[in-house]
Order: structure tokens, then sequence, then C-alpha cells
């Protein structure tokens, strides 16, 4: 067959595409007014899930699962558009590893507001300048981020989502050769997860200056030929600044886990985790029979991570503490209920990780 007749096939497919698209975005609008009037959250990760889930299964190919994911993404973030124009704020500056985050759930339609720390993304949801907010929480190599947990102790926001991406890092420079290289650019942990390649290319006596940002680094690398970058293809891109490696952190499963935060609480989605504070006491046994009841109400956890709980917060310190299920399911339910002078419940989401 010619490629005329092919691409022929194609246009015909693309428009009746684009009015099922246009028949599916004129019910998701009803759906929009529906809850304008009786104020319901537009964003519902649980029924996305449910529909990539429905989608999957009755899939017959050629597309892969990650292929209708990747699709249907797009088309809920568009549509959650159409509903109420969406925006977000997350842990900047354009071209930063929570952006690709950002996008990968709030699609091209979105508006993004880059901001230029932690606690700020926290203050612009709740000044209402953004609905979203969305920071890294952890990394398989560097643990947790301490200031993320430390906004999540004074917060009202919930966590409603969370995605895991993968981390790789390149070396970027506008420099020929490595031994023209006399600085290097890069967020702290970025150094830290690459150190392996900085020794095997003999790049540990070069000067390292820590930014606040991978993609600030490759910012100021443009403008610095004798530095190279440690950041993100996408920053590298941005910025012009010439790949010289790709992937070269030292653990090539090296991953972030993200969280969305918002002012409202999902229903449950029957594979849900739930995230808590946990503020204890500094006597013996404390932990140990917090951890008790969970046990004895067969509940999976699945993280813990202790905190200070600095001065004024008038408790001695407290953990952070992920568990499988959902604030509505009757067990949590009553765990909830005997611990509630302890907990500050974070938000029950969809599982990813
Ligand atoms: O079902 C809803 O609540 C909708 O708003 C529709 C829709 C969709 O496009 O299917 C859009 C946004 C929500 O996050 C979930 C689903």
């Amino acid at each position: 067959m010619k490629l005329e007749e092919l691409r022929r096939q194609i246009d015909a497919i693309d428009d009746k595409l684009l009015e099922l698209l246009n028949e599916r975005i004129e019910v998701v609008q009803k759906v929009g007014e529906l809850k304008h009037r009786t104020g319901g959250a537009i964003y519902r990760p649980e029924r996305e899930k449910a529909i990539i889930e429905r989608l999957v299964q009755q899939n017959r190919g050629p597309l892969t699962e990650t292929a209708i994911e990747a699709i249907f993404l797009e088309i809920f973030a568009v549509a959650r558009n159409f509903e109420q124009p969406q925006r977000v704020a997350y842990l900047g500056p354009e071209g930063s590893f929570t952006h690709q985050a950002a996008e990968n759930r709030f699609g091209a339609m979105s508006e993004y507001i880059p901001l230029h720390s932690i606690p700020a993304v926290f203050k612009a949801v709740h000044a209402d300048r953004a609905r979203f907010a969305v920071v890294p929480i952890e990394n398989n190599t560097n643990g947790f981020v301490g200031e993320t947990l430390d906004e999540l102790a004074k917060t009202d926001l919930k966590i409603v989502a969370e995605l895991y991406m993968p981390i790789h890092h390149s070396f970027v420079t506008k420099a020929q050769h490595l031994h023209l290289i006399k600085r290097i650019y890069s967020k702290d942990i970025a150094f830290n997860q690459c150190r392996s390649f900085l020794l095997e290319h003999e790049l540990d006596a070069v000067e390292y200056i820590p930014v606040e940002s991978t993609a600030k680094a490759a910012k100021m690398a443009a403008n610095d030929p004798e530095s190279a970058a440690i950041c993100s293809h996408i920053a590298a891109k941005l910025y012009h600044v010439p790949i010289m490696f790709e992937n070269i952190e030292d653990n090539h499963k090296n991953k972030t886990r993200f969280i969305i935060l918002s002012d409202f609480e999902n229903a449950p989605s029957g594979a849900d985790k739930t995230s808590i504070l946990a503020k204890l006491s500094d006597k013996p046994g404390s932990l140990y029979e917090f951890l008790q009841s969970f046990h004895d109400a067969n509940v999976n956890l699945k993280k813990i991570e202790s905190r200070p709980a600095g001065e004024e917060a008038g408790f001695d310190y407290w953990f952070y503490i992920d568990f499988e299920g959902h604030k509505d399911e009757p067990h949590i339910r009553k765990l909830f209920e005997k611990h509630k002078d302890e907990i500050k419940y974070l938000g029950s989401y969809v599982q990813n990780g």
C-alpha cells in the first residue's frame, strides 16, 4: 500500500478520534458543572485509575499498558482543565525533575508556577495562588527530603497523589574536553548520586559548586564555558548545553517519589496508601505500643521515618508513616480513633509504588 493511502486512512481515523474526544469533553463539562454546584473535587485520581484499569483489561493490543496510561493521563489532564483551569505550583525552576513529575500528571494544558523552595510551594497553595503543590518527598539513594516532611507537619493540605520517577543525570558542558572543566554546578544531592562517575573521570579535584537545583546548574553552565553541570536532559535542552555523558548516576535504579497536595480528600480506590505523622512522647515503649495497634489491625506498614519535632512543637519527636489502606476503611478508622491525639492525617491516595 502506498504512503498516501495509509495517510488517508490515518486522517479518517483522526477525524473520528477528534469527534469522540469532543463528545467526551462535552460530557466532562457536564460533570464539571455538577461539581461546581456540589463543591466536588475536580481531580479524582481514584476514578482515573479505575478507567485506566478497565481499559487495560479489555485492551487487545497492539497498544501496551504504558501507552494506554500515557494517552489517557493526558486526556484526563485536558479534561480537568475543561472543568476548571488547573494551576500547579512546583519546586522549580523550569526543567527540574519536579517539573517533569508535575507535567506527567497535569499535562500540557495546565498552568505551572515554578517556585524556588519547598516552603514557597506549600505557601502558594495555602494562599490560593495554585490549587496543587508538587514536591519531592524521598529518593532511593538519598532518603527523605527533610524540608517536605517539615512542611507536612505544618500544613492542612492533603496528599492526593504520589508518583515515582526514574532520575537520570546527564553531564553537560560547553567545553570541548573534560580537562578544560574547572567547575561543576549541581544540587548537592546530585553530586552524591554521581560520585563514582566523578571519581572515574578524575573530576574529584575540580571545584564543586552546589546550587538550589539541577536546572539552575544547567543555566550556570550555559553561561560558563569552563564549567559543567549535572542535570536532567530536559534542563540541558532548555538551556542549550550539550550533553557529554548520559545516565551518570551510580544507581541506575535511582528514583524519586513525588507527592501532589491539594485542599480535598480522595475517595477510596481499593488500593490506597495512607500517610500520617505520629507525635509520640519520649518514653520507653511509645513507638512500640503505637505500632502494635497497626499490627493488631493487620495493617501493612510501608515506611517509617523519624524526625525531631523542634522546640515549639509541644511534643518530643514524630514519625512519618506510610501504610496500606484508606482512612475511610473501618479498620483504619478504628486506629485513627484509638490514637486520635497522636495522629496527624496527611492523606489517603492511590498507591503507586
Ligand atoms: O469523573 C470525573 O469526576 C471527572 O471529572 C471526569 C474525569 C475524566 O476525564 O474521565 C476527569 C477528571 C477526574 O480526575 C476524573 C475523571
